[in-house]
């Protein structure tokens, strides 16, 4: 006979979650399941209510409804302690009177582990997070990367089985923030750690997270693999979470091409973008066309169905180009490409013509947001 193949129990499973403070409603009814292993980003705008959600699963708030269980287990029936849940907060405080050794021992010390297991597992994490030699040094004598390394290695030194992480870069500089951001994954790895990982940066979401949940309104509006949320979001307020520049977002009708083919486009003022894909089912609706400036082409040669666009400004960013682009009727568009310097230095006007990479575009509906 055949084993039956168990399905496997998240980590961490949260249903109807919902909390208010006072008329404020913060968490509405949110759903979530996260895999043990996984490190699962809650991405959303400042006041949005990602700390509130790791306070519930740390076990310091009590839902007005809904419930957290991890491991299968209730997780109002035991305290944060017993739950093996660690938090980490954004200021990432460390006791200014203790070496960078004892603070990060600390938390083996209220566990009343033996001297030699505190010595061997502080210079383990230690090492992992490479401030093995300022072990002795006072806060005071510490970098602001070593800083946030030591916090971080008293978080982890217990090896938690679940770690909550408060937006820990928020506060650090660009240089610390980017390297970070490269040792993350290779850490919560090493220590096979549950993360849930919360930040407001879009960027921080696509590089660390296995999964990206989305946090609008009190609910995940997707919760998706970084590709996913970039390149399909199921929402107009997801799709302009993520990128910069924005997307550019326009409330169009699109109506069929003149002559044979059905093919559609989207009038723009007086002119009209032809539409590469086929989307028969749009001709005629109001709904709000979604294009990421990388998939806004610009060029100088004409083309069937392009739309005549000035260039009215290109300027550098990062290791592209971005260009504003005006139509004839006054209409702002964002195009970006590989870095071209020839562009970014271009003077004065340019005439040329926009189209739309095939397959790229999305639609939402103007009034609910949804994908279309
Ligand atoms: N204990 C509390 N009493 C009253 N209101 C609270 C309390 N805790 C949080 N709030 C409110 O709930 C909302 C969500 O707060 P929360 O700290 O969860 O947001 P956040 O998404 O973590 O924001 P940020 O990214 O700015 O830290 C905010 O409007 C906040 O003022």
């Amino acid at each position: 006979m055949k084993a039956r193949k168990e399905p496997r129990m998240p980590h961490l499973k949260i249903s109807g979650l919902s909390k208010g403070f006072g008329r404020k409603q913060v968490l509405d009814g949110l759903d979530l399941e996260v895999q043990r292993g996984e490190c699962l980003v809650v991405f959303g705008g400042s006041g949005s209510g990602k700390t509130t959600l790791l306070r519930h699963i740390a076990g310091l708030l009590t839902p007005d409804a809904g419930q957290v269980w991890i491991d299968g287990q209730p997780a109002g029936d035991s305290g944060a302690q017993q739950r093996d849940v660690a938090m980490a907060f954004q200021n990432f405080a460390l006791y200014p009177h203790m070496s960078a050794f004892e603070n990060i021992a600390s938390p083996l010390r209220a566990r009343r582990m033996d001297e030699a297991a505190i010595a061997q597992q502080v210079r383990e994490v230690a090492a992992l997070l490479r401030i093995g030699p300022v072990l002795g040094h006072s806060p005071r004598q510490l970098s602001n990367g070593q800083k946030q390394r030591t916090a971080l290695a008293r978080s982890l030194v217990h090896r938690p089985q679940m770690l909550l992480l408060d937006d820990p870069l928020r506060n650090v500089d660009a240089k610390i923030r980017f390297e970070m951001r490269i040792e993350f994954p290779k850490l919560f790895r090493a220590f096979g750690s549950t993360v849930l990982y919360v930040t407001q940066d879009y960027r921080e979401a696509l590089a660390l997270g296995d999964r990206i949940g989305v946090l609008v309104d009190g609910r995940f509006q997707q919760i998706d693999s970084p590709a996913g949320v970039y390149h399909n979001p199921q929402s107009r307020a997801v799709a302009r979470l993520f990128g910069d520049p924005p997307m550019n977002l326009l409330e169009v009708t699109p109506r069929r091409r003149p002559g044979p083919g059905g093919a559609l486009e989207v009038p723009i003022g007086a002119r009209a973008l032809a539409l590469p894909e086929p989307r028969a089912d749009l001709a005629g609706r109001r709904c709000v066309l979604g294009v990421r400036p990388e998939d806004l082409l610009f060029g100088t040669d004409p083309r069937p169905g392009a739309l005549p666009v000035t260039l009215e400004a290109a300027m550098p960013m990062n290791v592209r180009t971005v260009a504003l682009l005006r139509t004839d009727d006054g209409v702002e568009l964002l195009s970006s490409r590989p870095e071209d310097p020839a562009l970014a230095a271009q003077r004065g006007h340019l005439r040329g013509f926009a189209t739309l990479a095939p397959g790229r575009s999305m639609f939402f509906d103007p009034v609910s947001g949804a994908r279309v």
